[in-house]
């Protein structure tokens, strides 16, 4: 559920059919209780609301933005040209290629203009989110305890399932 407050992190995607990838990100945001929105944004299909959105985005109050795409994934790269905030990029996974294709456009950035690339399809959405709201966490002490409190609740469980053969919990 997006909460009343003013939105830190923008989750942003290419297209609709991104969201069974994203909504790990929006899932990891909810769960450490950083404030969000999200939107459906493309370099290809609506540029000119692409640049909108980027340069717009300090001014509303976001502090990250986490932006994914499959196939010719311009949408971080793009966004990240237009805002000096750092820009978290997930490549979602592509039928004809895996999500390689995907990888490959937003890792390879030239010199000069980041986007923090993350693992291809639901680990890299949920990492973008952990990491967005550990960046929110610099200036957030409640959101800093919120990412150190599921850290430690996540090596607690390894710890007391030590046991890997599936019918042992
Ligand atoms: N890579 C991009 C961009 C972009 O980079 O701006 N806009 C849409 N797309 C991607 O096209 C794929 C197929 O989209 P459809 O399923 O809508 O045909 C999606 O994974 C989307 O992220």
């Amino acid at each position: 559920m997006q909460s009343n407050e003013q939105p830190r992190v923008g989750v942003i995607m290419g297209s609709k059919s991104d969201w069974p990838v994203m909504e790990h990100a929006v899932a990891m945001l909810e769960r450490l209780g950083v404030p969000y929105e999200t939107r459906v944004v493309s370099a290809h299909r609506t540029p000119d609301l692409l640049f909108d959105y980027a340069k717009s985005a300090a001014g509303r109050g976001l502090q990250v933005i986490v932006a994914g795409a499959g196939g010719a994934a311009h949408l971080p790269g793009m966004v990240a040209s237009q805002t000096a905030l750092p820009v978290l990029g997930v490549p979602v996974e592509s039928k004809a290629l895996k999500g390689l294709d995907s990888l490959l456009s937003i890792v390879q950035m030239p010199g000069g203009i980041a986007v923090g690339t993350l693992a291809i399809g639901k680990a890299g959405a949920t990492n973008a989110g952990l990491l967005a709201a550990q960046i929110v966490g610099l200036q957030d002490a409640k959101v800093r305890a919120a990412v150190e409190a599921f850290r430690a609740e996540q090596t607690q469980s390894v710890l007391d399932n030590p046991d890997p053969r599936p019918d042992s919990e």
